[in-house]
């Protein structure tokens, strides 16, 4: 922090560029067993978890994130029972699954209990869900988890940081069979997969190992100011070959009950996220 403002700069991931967002007061510094963590209260933006000088939330536009990369995959899922999140510690994809009345259990899988401990001090609205009945909290790597639980989740949603340090290998070919074989017969993942004006390399090269591993895999993405260009997308991946994970499958939830749950997700934008500008469509879609 420098000048009372953040600037999430990495030569490697978004050269040449940084969001910066105004620091109102640090609140917590702590070198985890995993990552540097730090948290604070910005002026604009409310609280903003970094994880080794990446933005992973803020307060004010969490949602759009949270909300894409749980809903694009429950939605295309005919009857998610059993959901888990690799990562997402700070609960917010968490509290998204519990928005679905068929879910009996969600489970929740992230390496480092800091990054726990620390959203339920600072970032309430997202923690929350851990008080649910229906979470189930598993410390530990991911990629370890995944080999001792076969054939158990309908849904498995990796919300990942990015492919340096901690997730780098939730990025890689090894991962994603993995995943499939924890899926129940129909089911459905979906990933972090980075931003199509920095990472074409990253997601033509992530798309092709998931259409390797599954019938259907298509890359959506979502708006949302603070991450790097200001958008961000996700790998949605069906075991099932008929499944079209493009448009809702089902959608329980009333007019009424999205106007008061929800402020991203709808069924229109549950498409829309799938149409792709012309260079990046050309890339993803060329086969
Ligand atoms: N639930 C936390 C979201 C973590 N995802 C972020 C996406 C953008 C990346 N640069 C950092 C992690």
């Amino acid at each position: 922090i420098k000048d009372g403002w953040f600037a999430e700069v990495s030569d490697t991931m978004w050269p040449g560029q940084a969001m910066s967002l105004k620091v109102e007061k640090v609140l917590h510094v702590e070198k985890s067993k995993y990552q540097d963590v730090l948290v604070f209260k910005s002026t604009n933006y409310g609280n903003v978890l970094v994880l080794d000088n990446c933005i992973q939330v803020t307060e004010r536009d969490e949602f759009s994130y949270q909300e894409m990369i749980t809903h694009l995959a429950l939605n295309s899922h005919p009857n998610p029972k059993k959901a888990l999140v690799i990562g997402g510690g700070d609960g917010g994809v968490l509290r998204e699954i519990l928005k679905h009345s068929s879910i009996e259990e969600a489970w929740l899988c992230d390496i480092d209990e800091t990054v726990i401990e620390v959203s339920k001090k600072y970032l309430p609205e997202m923690s929350k869900s851990y008080q649910d009945p229906r979470t189930k909290v598993h410390i530990g790597d991911g990629f370890k988890f995944l080999e001792e639980y076969k054939n158990q989740f309908d849904v498995i949603i990796t919300d990942s940081s990015d492919p340096e340090g901690p997730a780098e290998s939730l990025f890689q070919k090894p991962y994603f069979e993995l995943l499939n074989g924890a899926l129940t017969e129909k089911g459905v993942i979906t990933t972090q997969a980075e931003n199509i004006w920095l990472h074409m390399d990253i997601i033509s090269k992530l798309k092709k190992d998931c259409k390797d591993i599954f019938p259907v895999a298509e890359y959506g993405y979502t708006m949302i100011p603070t991450y790097p260009s200001g958008s961000i997308g996700f790998m949605v991946c069906s075991k099932d070959k008929n499944a079209v994970v493009t448009k809702p499958a089902r959608f329980e939830w009333s007019d009424d009950f999205v106007k008061k749950n929800l402020k991203y997700y709808n069924k229109k934008i549950h498409e829309a996220a799938f149409v792709l500008p012309t260079w990046a469509d050309n890339v993803l879609n060329q086969d």
